[in-house]
């Protein structure tokens, strides 16, 4: 077994992983890049990237439809093929990372494929080989889709999200087991090309980590469009006769040519050796703010970032750990960790949210009053007209005077968002936030009458 002397070895390329693994090696470090399947991870290949370009076609439709309450006649005919190949040829290179693979190499790093996995602290094994860091190991190895136990399910052949957004073909009709953001997004997307879809979500709404007023948001919106909601539901069993899915919920069932499971995610933490270096799994390990995973007591360094560290799933969040533990390993100054947690479901409407909900600020005891406001009847809401449901709530700490969270949905929510982004991260005081001009007509003006 031959073993390999450097400064950093990177244990999965996630987006995090992958932009550690081009600072570090650009300020001059001796880092080993370790990926299993593709660099860049689930993002660019079956997340984010083809998911939204998906979206992006679908919403085309959506607003070509429009066009009769608005303008004229239109006639649409939805082509699945143009999305699929779009995504096969521009998002993923038909699911081929050379490019990516080239920008870890010419960062000055070693890229080795494998499954990486740690046999004693700050060391790392691949294949038989093994890699010894000075620095430390960064961990960065994302998750797959979780798969509920619900009877007969695994023996079906049900797509998660990487089936989802290669598909070559359009199912006439899909059944969705999740009403979060995978399920919300792809659920509207299918029927913007004309499939038939059902969402089966086990809570008592979809979209439950954010407000619920965006929850009944999105059920009205989709119940509109044609797509079936139901919440609250058990999943009993799920069968195929070799053509079509049956999914029974009691004396409810439900019938379609194909089955998406986005029933949220599993971290892949079990089998990365965590335990010959003393760290115990569970679903997410815990990091300091500086990335380091607190319960390693070794030498050298073990960080964690992205999904795997429970602080948010999304490709932002990942990246700015990556910036953090940048920082950590050079011996830059932090800052403080940001907590403010912007995140944007890309629905029709678009669904933003940042910092605090009502209730997580209640439960706080932050002496809590609410701003709210409805996008369809601000100035720019009536005359946008079709496609103009929306909202905006703002969650104001009334002891500090500022706003501690925000929802803003609507045609351009999660643009929209960044404005409420800013005010939390930056704390602006609420008479500031008043004492500011919003230009008219846009639809962020609706954030002066919520305030
Ligand atoms: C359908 C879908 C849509 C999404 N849309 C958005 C969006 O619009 N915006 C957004 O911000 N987020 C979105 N996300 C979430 C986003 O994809 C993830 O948060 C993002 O990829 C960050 O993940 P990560 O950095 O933790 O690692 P991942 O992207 O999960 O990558 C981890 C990498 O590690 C590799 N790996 C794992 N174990 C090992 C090992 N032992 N050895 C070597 N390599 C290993 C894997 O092969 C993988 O390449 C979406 C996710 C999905 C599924
Ligand atoms: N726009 C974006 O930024 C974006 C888009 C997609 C995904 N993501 C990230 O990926 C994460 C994972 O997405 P997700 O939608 O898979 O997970 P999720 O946890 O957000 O939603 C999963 C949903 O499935 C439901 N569920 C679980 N088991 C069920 C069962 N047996 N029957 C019925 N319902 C069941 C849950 O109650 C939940 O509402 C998101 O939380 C987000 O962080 C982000």
């Amino acid at each position: 077994m031959a073993s390999h002397e450097c400064d950093v070895v990177v244990v999965g390329l996630g987006p995090g992983g992958e932009a550690v693994v081009a600072r570090l090696a650009g300020a001059g470090l001796k880092v080993v890049a370790v990926e299993a399947e593709l660099v860049g991870g689930e993002c660019p290949y079956w997340g984010c990237i083809p998911s939204k370009m998906f979206i992006r076609a679908a919403n085309t439709l959506a607003e070509a439809r429009r066009v009769e309450k608005l303008a004229g006649g239109v006639s649409v005919t939805p082509d699945f093929a143009m999305v699929a190949k779009r995504i096969r040829d521009e998002a993923t290179d038909n699911w081929d990372d050379t490019v990516a693979a080239k920008r870890v190499t010419d960062a000055g790093a070693t890229l080795v494929r494998g499954h990486g996995r740690l046999v004693a602290d700050r060391t790392v094994e691949v294949d038989g080989e093994t890699y010894v860091a000075s620095k430390g190991v960064v961990l960065n190895t994302g998750t797959t889709a979780a798969v509920p136990p619900i009877a007969g399910l695994a023996d079906t052949p049900f797509w998660t999200n990487r089936e989802a957004v290669s598909a070559e073909s359009l199912p006439a009709s899909l059944i969705v087991i999740g009403g979060g953001a995978i399920g919300l997004e792809l659920a509207q997307a299918f029927s913007r090309f004309d499939s038939q879809v059902t969402v089966l979500e086990g809570a008592p709404r979809i979209l439950a980590p954010e407000e619920p007023e965006s929850s009944e948001l999105l059920a009205k919106v989709f119940e509109a469009e044609g797509i079936a909601v139901h919440a609250g539901i058990t999943i009993d069993r799920v069968d195929h006769d070799g053509t079509r899915f049956t999914v029974t919920c009691g004396e409810k069932t439900y019938e379609a040519d194909q089955l998406l499971v986005a029933a949220g995610r599993k971290s892949r933490l079990d089998d990365v050796g965590l335990d010959t270096v003393g760290v115990e799994v569970e679903r997410f390990l815990t990091v300091d703010d500086s990335m380091q995973v607190t319960s390693y007591t070794g030498s050298g360094g073990l960080w964690a970032i992205g999904d795997i560290v429970g602080r948010g799933a999304f490709t932002h969040v990942s990246m700015y750990h990556a910036e953090r533990v940048v920082k950590a390993i050079l011996g830059e100054e932090l800052g403080s960790y940001d907590t403010s947690f912007p995140r944007v479901t890309f629905t029709d409407p678009e669904v933003g949210g940042v910092g605090l909900t009502e209730k997580q600020a209640r439960d706080q005891g932050i002496h809590v009053r609410v701003g709210s406001g409805d996008i369809a009847a601000s100035s720019r809401g009536w005359l946008h007209s079709v496609g103009n449901e929306g909202l905006l709530k703002l969650i104001i700490d009334d002891d500090r005077g500022v706003i501690v969270g925000a929802t803003s949905a609507g045609p351009t929510g999660g643009e929209t968002l960044s404005a409420l982004a800013f005010a939390v991260r930056a704390e602006i005081p609420v008479e500031t936030l008043k004492n500011t001009i919003y230009a008219y007509p846009t639809f962020y003006r609706a954030i002066e009458s919520a305030l």
